[in-house]
């Protein structure tokens, strides 16, 4: 049997219909490409294949579409914007070109642990759909300051007891240098954390901190000097593991098009702004109007409360489980525009609240278009437009998607 590739699915496999009618998700195959499903085999590639820079595309799952060009590529993105709103009701949404991160930039990983018979480690991400992890020897999306840690983290940790069979390694790349979290599946000892404190001496790592395999208590294992990053000037001293946008290319474009998408303000303007994390947008926004920050993760607002508070105070950060508890209308009043940017699984909870509040203008940035789809439908619904959306890829070569979605309200704005 042979297939013709019609388009590429959500998790960027190429889709094509069988003799019998059924749909096919072949991976690995471009749109136009006739394959052999078994194997696969493509019989005839497409002028927009080309060969995949690393050594580990394939067996890898961190990427998925290295093997097509890349403007065609940020086309598709483009698309998958687009789609997600008009199956929201946005069918005529003004959606811009795709701004693009460039390779070796991606500061922030979750590498996956294995402890193999032998006593050796593998380092790396798993393969699709959670397979074996894959020893990598060299990546092109991460920054080079964190694949240079790879090898180091496996001698580390092949002589680590604390690492039993599985575990896994968050590498942020702050200001201040890599910052580690060791989910480990047993616990270090003292002879351990005195290994760990020359590790972090040895390579520049100002803090490992440590937690069980599923998450739990995080504990600070070693610390050799403080930890930071810096928004907009304002430093924030990160808990392990924080939450970091994947780029700062892709930070600095998020942050261009919420700023692009804000009303004209008065000098007394006030946003809100929900799943604010760190502040890797408040403090942006602090420039422009005060800024009523909420975040539900209780180490996450602390770390946004201590540098607002030393900040001066544009910022006020609010610890609220947005989920459990939206924003009321009434909480809404008064605010020129509210942001938010809520984790993958959307804001389902707070949409209804939005949609019918007195708000005129509402940024949402999304990492997941089919909650776009969904909480955007809430908006269409009470009447809402997109005024802009833009697309942005922060994860490059995988199928994964970022945009800033500007709605507001089909009447003249007037600044609060
Ligand atoms: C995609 S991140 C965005 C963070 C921040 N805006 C940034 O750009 O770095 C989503 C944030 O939502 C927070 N969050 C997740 N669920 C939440 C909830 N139910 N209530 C409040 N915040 C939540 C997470 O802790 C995380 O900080």
């Amino acid at each position: 049997m042979q297939v013709t590739i019609e388009a590429l699915g959500a998790a960027g496999d190429g889709v094509a219909t069988a003799p019998d009618g059924s749909r096919l998700f072949i991976p690995f195959a471009l749109p136009g490409e006739v394959v052999r499903p078994d194997g696969p085999v493509v019989l005839s590639p497409s002028p927009e294949r080309v060969e995949p820079p690393c050594p580990h595309f394939g067996p890898c799952g961190g990427c998925v579409l290295q093997h097509w060009a890349l403007s065609p590529y940020a086309a598709w993105k483009r698309g998958r914007l687009a789609e997600a709103l008009a199956r929201a009701g946005f069918g005529d949404a003004p959606v811009a070109e795709t701004r693009v991160t460039p390779p070796r930039t991606r500061r922030r990983a979750d590498l996956a642990l294995r402890r193999r018979a032998d006593g050796s480690v593998a380092l790396g991400f798993h393969a699709r759909g959670g397979g074996p992890v894959e020893d990598l020897s060299t990546c092109h999306v991460l920054d080079p300051a964190l694949v240079a840690l790879f090898e180091p983290l496996r001698t580390l940790l092949r002589g680590l007891p604390a690492f039993r069979r599985e575990g896994s390694a968050v590498l942020n790349l702050l200001d201040t240098g890599p910052d580690l979290l060791l989910r480990l599946d047993g616990v270090p000892g003292v002879q351990e954390r005195a290994t760990l404190a020359a590790f972090a001496a040895a390579r520049g790592i100002p803090r490992i901190a440590g937690s069980g395999l599923k998450g739990g208590v995080t504990e600070t294992l070693a610390q050799l000097g403080g930890v930071g990053i810096a928004f907009a000037g304002v430093t924030v001293a990160p808990p392990p593991g924080a939450f970091l946008q994947a780029t700062p290319q892709g930070e600095a474009a998020i942050v261009a098009a919420v700023l692009e998408g804000l009303p004209k303000l008065t000098g007394r303007a006030r946003i809100a702004e929900l799943h604010a994390g760190l502040g890797t947008l408040s403090f942006p926004l602090a420039g422009h109007a005060r800024v009523a920050a909420f975040e539900g993760a209780p180490e996450t607002v602390a770390a946004l409360d201590a540098a607002a508070r030393k900040a001066g105070g544009r910022v006020t950060a609010t610890r609220r489980d947005l989920a459990r508890q939206p924003l009321g209308p009434k909480e809404l009043e008064g605010f020129a525009a509210l942001v938010l940017d809520p984790p993958f699984a959307g804001a389902a909870e707070q949409m209804p609240a939005l949609a019918r509040s007195a708000l005129r203008r509402i940024i949402y940035v999304s990492c997941n278009p089919a909650a776009l789809t969904r909480d955007g439908r809430t908006l269409h619904a009470a009447g809402w437009q997109v005024a802009q959306a833009t697309p942005i890829d922060q994860f490059l070569w995988s199928a994964q998607l970022e945009a800033v979605v500007v709605f507001e309200r089909p009447r003249a704005a007037r600044p609060l």
